[in-house]
């Protein structure tokens, strides 16, 4: 189990970590989300023992992970951080990039690990490719194969997902489900885009201003997101005043300033209920995404399998008084 205890990471007046604690145990998927400048890659590198903490401390297994200016060489045996960046040799093959990690071991089971984690990863195909010949997808998967080689019990991501099509996204997703399923592995991603962690996590967190403001199951995250934030880090949202409840036809509410989400979803055209315009629809294969205004003040965004809507077109809406989710 890794546990963290009310980090803290400061540089100058800049309070990237702000007293985080979180844990993660073996065979879990942990997904951080959080915008640009949030904290994510500081506090990756202070798990990681990449970065020394100003405050708090990182267990595992109930033994403290020193930061590097306590140790000769940065870092933990059984935590391993695959970068953004990938961080691959340039001038030797993804094979050999991945068979470093394990040139300490005999040469047939180098061999064997390599040739397992070449299959597991997808690689067979241009294994023997140099970094730059090699596309992002496939530098991905060979950081996270050479991360992996040594069977850690921590890995940690730091946006796995970005800069990748739909396909290899879907490879890498697939491959840490395996992963954490098979090895017991435990995994920690961050990212700016929650669709990934949503789908593949077992527990979602937020990060703001390095600030963990929310965890829980990405289905609670989503349906009770704490603040309008973490609304919208978690999916497309429509955050409203309560003044505005009564266009809506929903019962009004004593704070008139509070803030309340709707999510698309929980929007539904009907025959009859609030009349809106069409401002705007977008396609979205399986459905479509259509902008309404119901007033000058009050724009929504609904979920609808209905082809014919266009721009200038008169709906109705209905909502459900159980849709309304306060906000913070
Ligand atoms: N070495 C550093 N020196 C000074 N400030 C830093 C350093 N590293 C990070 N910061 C600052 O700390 C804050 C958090 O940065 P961090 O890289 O952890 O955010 P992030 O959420 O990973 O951002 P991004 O998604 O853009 O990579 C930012 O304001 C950043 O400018």
């Amino acid at each position: 189990m890794l546990l963290a205890d009310r980090l803290q990471k400061t540089f100058d007046d800049i309070h990237a970590v702000r007293s985080i604690s979180l844990q993660l145990p073996p065979g879990r998927i942990m997904g951080l989300v959080g915008a640009s400048g949030s904290g994510k890659s500081t506090l990756l590198s202070v798990l990681a023992g990449l970065l020394d903490a100003d405050g708090g401390t990182v267990t595992l297994n109930g033994k403290r992970v020193p930061g590097p200016s306590e140790v000769l060489v940065a870092g933990h045996n059984d935590i391993r951080l695959v970068h953004q960046e990938y961080q691959l040799m340039p001038n030797i093959s993804l094979r050999e990039n991945i068979a470093y990690a394990v040139r300490f071991y005999e040469k047939e089971y180098q061999r064997f690990r390599v040739d397992e984690l070449v299959k597991l990863c997808r690689l067979e195909a241009v294994q023997d490719h140099l970094p730059r010949q090699a596309s992002g997808g496939e530098k991905q998967r060979t950081a996270i194969a050479r991360a992996i080689a040594e069977k850690p019990a921590v890995l940690l991501l730091d946006e796995p997902f970005s800069h990748l099509d739909l396909l290899n996204r879907t490879l890498i997703r697939d491959l840490l489900f395996d992963l954490v399923r098979q090895e017991q592995t435990a995994c920690l991603f961050v990212t700016h885009d929650a669709t990934d962690a949503l789908s593949i996590a077992d527990e979602v967190g937020i990060l703001q201003m390095g600030h963990l403001i929310q965890t829980g199951s990405p289905v609670a995250v989503y349906r009770r997101p704490v603040t309008a934030y973490a609304a919208r880090m978690t999916g497309p949202a429509n955050i409203i005043r309560a003044k505005r409840l009564s266009s809506l036809e929903l019962p009004a509410s004593h704070h008139p300033d509070a803030c309340f989400c709707l999510r698309p979803e929980q929007i539904h055209l009907s025959e009859t209920g609030v009349p809106a315009t069409v401002t705007a629809v977008f396609f979205k294969g399986s459905h479509f995404e259509v902008e309404v205004d119901v007033n000058r003040y009050v724009r929504l965004r609904l979920l609808t399998t209905r082809a014919e809507l266009k721009e200038g077109t008169t709906v109705h809406l209905h909502i459900g008084e159980e849709a309304v989710w306060w906000l913070k």
